[in-house]
């Protein structure tokens, strides 16, 4: 279990991860990954599901063909937490 983001930590993490907002009427952030390929698409859903199942933090994501979206919320909690930010964060990395 992890505590929500205060306001100055959840500002702090939507400046440094570039390309992740907040879903409006949600405590969530998301960001669309392009790949060139679906081959492409899938190859980082799969490498990012070993990583998420390794921290115990599960994305919310959908794929259509190139596209990833990815939504990330803690539901233990019902708000933004560290382990959505350590996600993001790998993620990212993975791209
Ligand atoms: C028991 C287990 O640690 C929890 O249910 C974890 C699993 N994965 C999770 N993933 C996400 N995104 N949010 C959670 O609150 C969460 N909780």
């Amino acid at each position: 279990m992890t505590d929500a983001l205060t306001d100055k930590a959840r500002a702090e993490a939507l400046v440094e991860l570039t390309g992740w907002s907040l879903v409006p009427g949600r405590e969530a952030i998301t960001r669309t990954y392009a790949f060139a390929s679906f081959a492409d698409a899938i190859g980082f859903m799969v490498r990012a599901a070993i990583h998420a199942d390794r921290i115990d933090h599960h994305p919310e994501w959908t794929n259509v063909y190139r596209k990833v979206h990815v939504t990330l919320t803690s539901h233990d909690i019902g708000g933004l937490s560290q382990r959505d930010v350590e996600l993001a964060r790998i993620l990212d990395k993975l791209t």
